[in-house]
């Protein structure tokens, strides 16, 4: 097909470029789209729009795209010519109420062409008076469907000047509206799975948290503690730097789950995990339910004074847990630095003994490992 002109007496002329052009200038586009990242998608569709319009002499070329209600529109890219007044950011949240001809229209057939805005029916009234303002004489839109769905249009006015469109225009604006179209929906499809993978990683993350967490406390379980003091342990035989190992039982357990019940035990349990956090995670450090009803804290670098000091504040506040008066708790201490023959075992036998003799010598007390 050779080049067409489509003309009126007092309209503009408006030389279409041939076939050949059009299809070198779409070839054009087409890889330009083809090869962007989501990132540069939007230039990319800018920098099309820009190609047909410039090719083609129009003035404004640009692309809407309706909310799924199709309630409004807004304009999302846009190419204006020299001398051309923009409106993508006075075409935002356009709401379907202030030009129902032009929705209705769009929906039906998915074509607009206007080749001149006086003729224009009357109840096309709201599009005819925005056409007006900006002084938009010929227009021409196609929707862009995205499985088979309108998702919104590709259009482009002449301002000042008129022109009738011809069956040509219309393919060559289809073919341009097809390439975006694809293009949107190869990035939306890249997003979601952007997402989906974000969501999974997260989801992995937490599963991950959740093999290390006691589900009851929400401190770290056995799992997580084993961890952190094999972690430790080689970390700090590195550094040799000095290692507190405290373990936390509390005293006569059993009596107040068969006192009171198992829910006035757990929430004693709670309550020591609350009050152990309070008193003996610094940052660095780390506290867990070892099981039942004992915890255990690893402390980096926390001498034996101190871990005295935090052993007395613990059992002077371990009694204010609500709701279980009575509760004490008995702890052991120990505190080295880690050498290359330190077991993870070594380390609970110590403390366990420790703890072992704290309940020996009367409960409510902390004994230092030997
Ligand atoms: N409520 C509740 N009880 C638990 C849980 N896990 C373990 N226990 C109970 O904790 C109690 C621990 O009892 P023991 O090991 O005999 O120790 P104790 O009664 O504290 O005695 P001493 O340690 O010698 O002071 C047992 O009765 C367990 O059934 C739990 O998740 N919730």
């Amino acid at each position: 097909m050779t080049s067409s002109l489509r003309m009126t007496t007092e309209s503009t002329t408006i030389t279409t470029h041939s076939t050949a052009q059009f299809a070198y200038l779409i070839s054009q586009i087409s890889t330009s789209l083809i090869n962007a990242s989501p990132a540069e998608s939007a230039q990319h569709i800018e920098n099309a729009l820009a190609a047909l319009g410039s090719n083609d002499r129009k003035d404004r070329c640009y692309v809407f795209l309706f909310s799924n209600d199709y309630n409004e529109m807004s304009n999302t890219h846009e190419w204006v010519n020299d001398g051309i007044t923009a409106h993508k950011d006075d075409l935002q949240g356009v709401p379907a109420s202030a030009m129902p001809w032009f929705f209705r229209e769009m929906k039906a057939n998915g074509l607009i062409l206007v080749n001149d805005t006086a003729q224009l029916p009357d109840e096309a009234g709201g599009f005819k008076a925005e056409l007006v303002r900006e002084n938009i004489q010929s227009m021409m839109a196609v929707g862009m469907y995205l499985e088979g769905r309108l998702i919104g249009f590709v259009g482009c006015d002449l301002v000042h000047r008129q022109c009738d469109w011809s069956d040509e225009d219309v393919r060559q604006m289809r073919l341009v509206a097809d390439m975006i179209t694809n293009t949107l929906a190869r990035h939306r499809t890249e997003a979601q799975l952007q997402q989906m993978e974000a969501e999974l990683r997260a989801a992995n993350t937490r599963l991950a948290q959740l093999a290390h967490e006691d589900g009851l406390t929400e401190l770290k379980n056995r799992r997580g503690l084993d961890a952190a003091l094999s972690s430790e342990l080689s970390r700090l035989q590195r550094k040799q730097q000095v290692l507190t190992v405290m373990m936390i039982d509390i005293d006569h357990f059993k009596q107040l789950n068969d006192q009171h019940g198992h829910m006035v035990g757990d929430a004693a349990l709670r309550c020591v995990a609350q009050e152990l956090k309070h008193t003996l995670q610094r940052s660095g450090e780390t506290i867990g339910r070892f099981g039942g009803d004992e915890f255990l804290a690893i402390c980096p670098l926390l001498t034996e004074a101190e871990a005295q000091q935090r052993a007395e504040t613990l059992l002077a506040r371990i009694s204010s847990c609500e709701g279980a008066a009575q509760l004490t708790i008995s702890v052991g201490i120990y505190t080295f630095i880690p050498t290359a023959t330190s077991t993870p075992d070594d380390v609970m036998r110590k403390v366990d003994n420790a703890v072992y003799r704290a309940k020996h010598n009367g409960r409510d007390r902390f004994e230092i490992a030997s």
